[in-house]
């Protein structure tokens, strides 16, 4: 399988259709020179994914949508070029595969496993500016942009940075292959991943019971002499959102086999709640390559909208091409969701729905913090299920933000986190991730809550 490198215009050199639409929330670069060259070289480096792995991940995304598979979406909400080692990665990988493996097992349900990883470095701000003891700045916008740091210099969009985003996704992408199948998500490592965990912390402990298990149903397969090649490597996708465009279209290129478009910067991308205009880039950027696309839905979207999206980007109704992600808040899952499922299902649509338990539950601290609070996220997950419970639909997934570190970033949990606690390593870029017991807790809930189901 190849995939052409073109130049981000079409066939006819002209700009691609998405290019002229308004586009929300991109950087203001200052140098129109300095990005050019960096858009020129980023067209001509080769593609991070290929066209097929896009084609595979839609065919297991359609299994989620016909329920016969769940969807594990999960990583960090804003990727730091800092955070690109060996460590890092292998911690946030670990984190998602013993989630995978608590889900597998427990609600016994195939999981397609999808990291917010390797491109997750563009954040959407609600304010373009952030003031601090009376300066203004720019707002950081994710590594590919600008600095963290509250200092102008750090603070100005440079597009060199597209290019340290690209080699940045280049290298977690390798390593993240090397694991996935090298030996290091072998199912016998099932405990391995649990060592430097277990003692300390009661989601740990009750990893190990369960680990057990599947060593003793392993050995039994052992004896029986079935050991499947599914059992040493791990399916694994990267996804991230696809917001800042002009890297994306660099990144989009014709696939030889079939003359479609991929974004070939990740497996899946989606379009969050603050670009999903249906007149806007975003959207028709989505809709124009072929990659399984996601979109996220907030508390305020009309079944019009969802109705309307699904048109736009699964025109040909293709279960595994379309996945919704709700992000209604806990107050309002139950409340405005039964309406855009029952209306999207009525229309023959299959998506995919998978719950975002995050986005619509966070709040400040009284320390000052962004913070969410694991009994928000755990009954925002509740609701989603009570509601496709209630309809007879599939509950899809599930779409984290987390890290493999023992963070304090969000309250609650086992293994508790306190408000007091949260400037202890309090070290997102952004927005509060789960810590590694506090989604090992929700991978248990959740896999209960599926076999409830
Ligand atoms: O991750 C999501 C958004 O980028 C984030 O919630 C925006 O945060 P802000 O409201 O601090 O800009
Ligand atoms: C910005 C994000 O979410 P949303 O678009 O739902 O706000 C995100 O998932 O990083």
């Amino acid at each position: 399988m190849t995939v052409n490198v073109e130049t981000p215009q079409d066939k006819n050199g002209q700009e691609f259709s998405w290019q002229s639409l308004p586009a929300a929330q991109q950087p203001e670069w200052p140098d129109a020179e300095a990005l050019r060259k960096s858009l020129a070289d980023l067209a001509s480096y080769p593609p991070l994914v290929f066209a097929g792995e896009c084609d595979q991940l839609r065919t297991r995304l359609a299994a989620v949508a016909r329920g016969e598979a769940f969807l594990l979406q999960g990583g960090d909400c804003a990727e730091a070029f800092d955070g690109v080692s060996a460590d890092q990665i292998r911690n946030k990988l670990k984190t998602l595969l013993q989630m995978a493996v608590v889900l597998t097992y427990a609600a016994s349900v195939p999981v397609v496993k999808i990291g917010r990883i390797a491109g997750q470095y563009s954040k959407p701000r609600s304010k373009p500016t952030e003031t601090r003891d009376g300066v203004t700045l720019p707002v950081y916008r994710g590594d590919s942009v600008n600095g963290f740091a509250f200092t102008p210099e750090s603070r100005r969009p440079d597009p060199e940075r597209l290019k340290r985003m690209y080699n940045a996704s280049a290298s977690t992408l390798n390593l993240v292959r090397a694991f996935t199948t090298g030996g290091y998500a072998d199912l016998r490592q099932v405990h391995a991943w649990n060592q430097d965990f277990v003692r300390n912390s009661p989601s740990g402990q009750r990893y190990e019971r369960l680990a057990k298990e599947i060593d003793s149903a392993l050995s039994f397969m052992n004896a029986c002499g079935v050991d499947p090649e599914e059992f040493r490597t791990v399916e694994f996708f990267a996804s991230h959102e696809a917001l800042v465009l002009d890297y994306e279209t660099a990144l989009t290129r014709t696939d030889s086999r079939t003359g479609k478009l991929y974004d070939v910067s990740g497996h899946m991308v989606w379009i969050g709640e603050r670009t999903r205009q249906l007149d806007g880039a975003h959207i028709e950027f989505a809709s124009r390559i072929s990659n399984p696309i996601g979109v996220k839905l907030g508390p305020t979207t009309t079944v019009d909208e969802a109705l309307t999206l699904i048109d736009r980007l699964d025109p040909e109704r293709e279960p595994g091409r379309l996945t919704f992600i709700t992000r209604m808040g806990a107050g309002k899952v139950r409340d405005r969701l039964p309406g855009l499922v029952e209306k999207v299902t009525a229309s023959g649509a299959q998506v995919v729905w998978i719950c975002d338990p995050m986005h619509g539950n966070t709040y400040e601290a009284e320390t000052g913090h962004k913070t969410r609070r694991f009994d928000d996220v755990l009954d925002e997950v509740k609701g989603f299920f009570e509601v496709h419970r209630a309809l007879g639909t599939h509950p899809g997934g599930i779409h984290v933000e987390l890290t493999g570190d023992d963070v304090t970033e969000c309250v609650g949990g086992g293994d508790e986190v306190f408000e007091d606690d949260l400037h202890q390593r309090y070290e997102t870029a952004c927005d509060p991730r789960l810590n590694r017991s506090q989604s090992l807790d929700l991978a248990f809930l959740v896999a209960e809550m599926y076999r409830g189901q």
